[in-house]
């Protein structure tokens, strides 16, 4: 084909609103109210641990469950609601999932022609040998899915999905299925294609780097409720609460007691400006926050562990007042090995503080 066009069409984005949205399986409470609105073109993660309802909130979106109370909008039409139900395949959506779902009785251009269902055969073959195109599938249109990676077949999936120029892309777990080595340069693709074709989307993911590296903003979900939402810096730099801490990065936490509007701890006292006197607490140190100088600067500590990783190294340290070795990751630094003497030292930036009593 010669004239094949570089970019994916645009798609004309939807805003996605959602209003006290709530779906129980018995008596799972799956969506437990759930108020969000996604503006066009933007990529939304819903993240979170398994269980606490990203799926399910994707398939309410989609319109494959119906909402037992809240409104569902695309653009100003309530799809779901006590008013009104719009069934799936009018409310052009894309949906992409975690096994791609491709027919293996097709080949791939028919998979992807599949949804062109307006459009004579002639002009969906046409349309769909384009969508290979663009993502470079060109020359495995004849071929049956099951002869290409798993990372070409997520390719077909996301045509498949686009082809139909949806106001809304909606992703299922789309790259857990891929070998860790591929995962990244199918999710940068990924990324440059959804961002040609303008489409609003949401991708649920249960990992916090996946959603950092796609997101534009990230929607925190935990035992069916969002937690938390914003950009992800926002949500790395102020986790609302331990847990959300918790589930980005690897922390060292530390228990103390407010006092003065700080928390007072074996490691020093940092500031706690929103909790109350005498309240405990905890402080979360994050790994590249602990520097290790000179023995007889800082707080004194012994170096229990080194392990090379590569970029950043791990280290254990002990500290008085403390039960578990902070881990600590730095630069590997000559000569520093287990059994050595050192000087700890906090990066207050890297240091957040949270009630003892959270969720
Ligand atoms: N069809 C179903 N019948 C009964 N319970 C269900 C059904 N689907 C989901 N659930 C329950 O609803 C809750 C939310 O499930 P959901 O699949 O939405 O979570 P998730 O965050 O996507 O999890 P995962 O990451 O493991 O896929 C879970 O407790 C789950 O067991």
């Amino acid at each position: 084909m010669d004239d094949v066009p570089t970019r994916t069409p645009v798609s004309l984005a939807s805003r996605l609103i959602l209003e006290g949205v709530h779906h129980s399986y018995g008596a799972t409470n799956a969506a437990d109210g759930i108020d969000l609105t996604i503006e066009p073109g933007e990529i939304v993660c819903l993240l979170g641990p398994s269980g606490c309802g990203k799926t399910t909130l994707l398939r309410l979106i989609a319109g494959i469950e119906r909402p037992s109370a809240g409104r569902i909008l695309l653009d100003r039409q309530v799809v779901a609601g006590p008013e009104a139900f719009v069934p799936p395949e009018k409310r052009q959506i894309g949906l992409v999932f975690q096994d791609y779902a491709l027919f293996p009785h097709l080949s791939n251009l028919d998979n992807v022609a599949f949804g062109l269902k307006a459009l004579t055969r002639a002009e969906a073959l046409a349309e769909a040998g384009r969508a290979l195109e663009r993502m470079r599938l060109g020359r495995y249109a004849a071929d049956y899915p099951h002869a290409l990676s798993g990372g070409e077949q997520q390719r077909v999936a996301l045509a498949r999905a686009l082809v139909t120029r949806p106001g809304i892309l909606l992703m299922d777990e789309p790259f857990s299925g891929l070998d860790s080595r591929l995962r990244g340069s199918v999710r940068a693709e990924t990324l440059d294609v959804v961002r040609d074709a303008g489409a609003t989307c949401v991708i649920v993911t249960h990992d916090p780097e996946e959603a950092m590296r796609m997101g534009d903003r990230i929607a925190l979900m935990r035992a069916g409720r969002l937690v938390q939402l914003g950009t992800p810096e926002m949500l790395y730099r102020s986790p609302c609460d331990l847990s959300a801490a918790r589930f980005f990065c690897e922390i060292n936490e530390v228990s103390g007691k407010v006092a003065g509007g700080r928390i007072h701890t074996p490691l020093g006292s940092f500031p706690a400006p929103a909790l109350r006197e005498g309240e405990r607490a905890v402080a979360a140190i994050r790994p590249q926050g602990i520097e290790m100088r000179a023995p007889g600067s800082g707080i004194a500590g012994r170096v229990m562990e080194h392990r090379f990783l590569g970029e950043l190294d791990m280290y254990e340290v002990a500290v008085q007042g403390i039960d578990r070795p902070l881990v600590v990751r730095r630069r590997a630094t000559a000569g520093l090995a287990a059994g050595q003497n050192v000087g700890v030292h906090i990066d207050i930036a890297e240091v957040l503080v949270f009630a003892a009593t959270g969720p």
